[in-house]
């Protein structure tokens, strides 16, 4: 675990950056530091590893004060990751990775072979290894910028705006996969970001912190979008956090209703006999593949005829995701699967509302900075 404690950071010109932080970041589990632009987020990262010192009060890792473990030794046993990955362009990407663990006194052949190993892990496998940083996309960057952060298997790693230089798709790739990692590895990771949607979805719990380098609140995402402690809090969660909430909101079980399908091959005559309202599901071996309006079929159906619109939503899956098959539904019932995409039957946007009607809010605590609440990443 990761302890501030009353942390003060003003620099020498009087800026105060950090004001009386006191917050921990619990073993295993992602904690979030996000807050507008000059908040203080990097400073109080950088504190953690002692690339910047606190005016006054007290870091801790797993109880053992920072202060006291040489700076240099400290920092190498601690995983860090920056914005534009921050590679040496004049390494291959395989020595890159293994800088850390040769600093650690690995032999080099040894650290090698496990860059090569942490490189797959990141998706980076072959010869990826053997290109230089500027043979590869953003996105590969940043991939290897966390494979170096990993190649010592660090139980700690700080993380600055490690996905903010990407376009938003293959960012939204990198959260995915960073995840997956971090349901494997869990590790103890401080992540930094100004984007509170990638803070919603990463973080186990997530500090607010506002300008003067103040946290404002520390709470896990569903808390923190059902209870805003205040106007900036709230303002910054943003408008829409009632439906985004809905992504954490346990699903009940909704009332499904059984929909007939046809498989792949199925003849316009067949089709038409088939719908019941003009719209007609296609299904190849239980897994429901499209949409299709019989009437204007003239020929048996194959692929390309099928409406791609709808989502699919799986019964164990968020609210919100079954509230979005029902409303992109081009027949406005929502295809609701089991978990190996197997269809359970279907759902009306307004079924899914009273269930949402019918869900329990997280409760107000007596506390107004409610404690990290027990979810974790794996219930997600
Ligand atoms: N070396 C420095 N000397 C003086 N002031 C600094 C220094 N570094 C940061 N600051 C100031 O401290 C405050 C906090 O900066 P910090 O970089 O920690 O914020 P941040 O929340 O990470 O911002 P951003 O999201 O823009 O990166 C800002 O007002 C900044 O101008």
């Amino acid at each position: 675990m990761i302890r501030f404690e009353q942390v003060v950071k003003i620099y020498a010109g009087g800026q105060t950056a950090v004001d009386d932080l006191t917050f921990e970041a619990p073993t295993g589990q992602i904690t979030v530091l996000v807050g507008p632009s000059g908040c203080g987020k990097t400073t109080s990262l950088r504190m953690i590893n002692r690339m910047i010192e606190p005016t006054s009060g007290h870091i801790s890792i797993d109880d053992e004060d920072v202060q006291s473990v040489n700076a240099a030794r400290l920092r190498r046993g601690i995983g860090y990751v920056i914005q534009n990955a921050g590679l040496f362009p004049n390494k291959r990407v395989v020595d890159n990775v293994a800088t850390v663990p040769i600093l650690l006194g690995a032999p080099r052949s040894q650290a090698r072979t496990r860059a090569r190993e942490v490189l797959e892990l990141v998706g980076l496998p072959g010869d990826f290894a053997d290109r230089w940083p500027s043979q590869l996309s953003g996105g590969q960057q940043q991939r290897v910028g966390v494979a170096r952060a990993l190649a010592a298997d660090p139980p700690v790693m700080l993380m600055d705006e490690p996905f903010s230089a990407v376009d938003p798709v293959v960012r939204e790739q990198l959260q995915d996969e960073f995840l997956r990692l971090q349901r494997e590895l869990g590790k103890t990771i401080v992540f930094v970001t100004h984007d509170i949607d990638e803070a919603l979805k990463l973080g186990d719990q997530i500090a607010v912190m506002r300008v003067g380098g103040k946290l404002a609140q520390l709470a896990d995402p569903a808390y923190l979008l059902a209870h805003p402690i205040d106007d900036f809090v709230a303002g910054f969660v943003g408008r829409d956090r009632g439906y985004r909430a809905l992504t954490f909101a346990q699903t009940p079980a909704l009332p499904l209703a059984a929909e007939p399908t046809v498989p792949l091959g199925t003849t316009p005559q067949e089709a038409r006999a088939a719908t019941r309202d003009g719209w007609l599901l296609v299904a190849d071996h239980g897994r429901p593949v499209g949409w299709v309006e019989p009437e204007h079929i003239t020929a048996a159906i194959e692929p390309a005829m099928l409406h791609r619109g709808g989502t699919v939503a799986r019964a164990t899956g968020p609210l919100r995701a079954a509230l979005d098959a029902a409303l992109s539904s081009p027949s406005r019932r929502g295809v609701i699967t089991d978990d190996d995409g197997i269809l359970l039957g279907t759902v009306r946007a307004h079924q899914v509302l009273e269930a949402i009607e019918a869900t329990d809010r997280p409760e107000v605590d007596e506390a107004d900075i409610a404690p990290a609440g027990p979810t974790s990443r794996a219930d997600r």
